[in-house]
């Protein structure tokens, strides 16, 4: 037993798990994606060079990753104290950010933005996917990786005091690469010693979710305890979905509000719409997976903010949750999905 059993760690200390309530598991709040930009389709460039204008927000939906004024969330803190006072108005209570090392988490504006707001928010440890992994990073041992995450936990991190309540987003690319190996395996032996929950970020095809789960499990993790995130461009085939499901994980419907006909990171994805998500939520709830889903918009562009024309951080709160209920989802499994499963992932055992 330690300090945190029974207990769930926001940026401003420990908290009872009752207190959560309705809870997004996968959002940004202040973070950068430079190191997804993406070149705009040729013609395109003036558009990318100024996007922001009425005119222009059907494009930067479309391509927004080929905007590098679009890549950085830490620019409009004044619109996400806003958008969070909207989500609490809306009903929402916590927030689990995901930003690790390697896409500039900012702990100390994190703290901020939950003392301004009242929501809870719970930062992430670890390290995101390899193209962000410095050199110095990449010759670490696995000791050293988990040594460094249980300490981001414990002590606080970023020159800060103040510490993560999750183990992630924990970044993989597909094929895994031998330093996203190790950090996977550092997650495991850190969640084994913490008794976290931990989060993932897969790489961007169907068999990428099992491969994390099998080194997880081999380095003696614990996947009742983990999240596989981004499930709605990884794995598409219904049989394949269950295959995965079975394995014990949480499964994560996380980018609720994206728009998006071509999916510049994998041209062979379509991209679903917010209808076919949750159609698929109500397919594995109809399978017995209402326990096991999570359900997020994994903000990470400016142009999904309120003040840029977005859907915010309420969108689910707002929109999908009378959507799910004309859908075959009762207001008893909503509770579930929103408030009983991030609550029983985010306790500490
Ligand atoms: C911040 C982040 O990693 N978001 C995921 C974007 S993706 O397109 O689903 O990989």
């Amino acid at each position: 037993m330690s300090v945190l059993s029974g207990k769930v760690q926001t940026v401003l200390g420990l908290v009872d798990p009752d207190q959560l309530g309705r809870t997004m598991t996968h959002e940004h709040l202040v973070m950068s994606f430079e190191c997804s930009y993406t070149a705009p389709p040729p013609g395109d460039e003036a558009v990318a060079e100024n996007p922001f204008q009425m005119q222009h927000m059907h494009w930067l939906r479309q391509h927004p990753y080929s905007c590098r004024e679009n890549l950085f969330l830490s620019q409009e803190l004044s619109a996400l104290r806003d958008e969070l006072l909207a989500y609490r108005k809306a009903g929402g209570g916590t927030i689990v950010e995901n930003t690790t090392t390697g896409i500039d988490r900012d702990l100390p504006a994190l703290r901020q933005l939950a003392k301004d707001t009242g929501v809870h928010i719970i930062a992430g440890a670890g390290y995101y996917i390899d193209c962000t992994h410095t050199e110095a990073t990449k010759k670490m041992s696995v000791e050293k990786l988990t040594d460094n995450i249980v300490s981001e936990v414990l002590h606080g991190t970023d020159g800060t005091d103040i510490r993560c309540g999750v183990i992630g987003e924990i970044g993989t690319g597909w094929p895994i690469t031998e330093s996203e190996k190790k950090v996977l395996r550092a997650t495991a032996h850190a969640q084994s010693q913490l008794g976290c929950p931990v989060i993932i970020h897969p790489g961007r095809d169907p068999a990428a979710p099992a491969e994390i789960i099998r080194i997880l499990q081999e380095a003696g993790g614990d996947i009742s305890k983990t999240v596989m995130s981004h499930l709605d461009r990884t794995i598409f085939d219904e049989g394949e979905l269950l295959e995965f499901a079975n394995m014990g994980s949480y499964l994560e419907y996380d980018l609720f509000g994206t728009e998006m006909l071509n999916y510049p990171f994998n041209l062979k994805v379509d991209m679903p719409s917010d209808s076919q998500r949750v159609r698929t939520l109500a397919f594995l709830v109809k399978e017995g997976y209402e326990d096991k889903v999570l359900m997020a918009h994994d903000i990470h562009t400016k142009n999904r903010l309120t003040k840029f024309g977005g859907h915010g951080y309420s969108h689910i709160l707002k929109n999908i949750v009378p959507k799910m209920l004309t859908r075959g989802i009762t207001q008893h499994q909503v509770d579930k999905i929103l408030i009983d499963n991030p609550k029983r992932w985010l306790t500490f055992k």
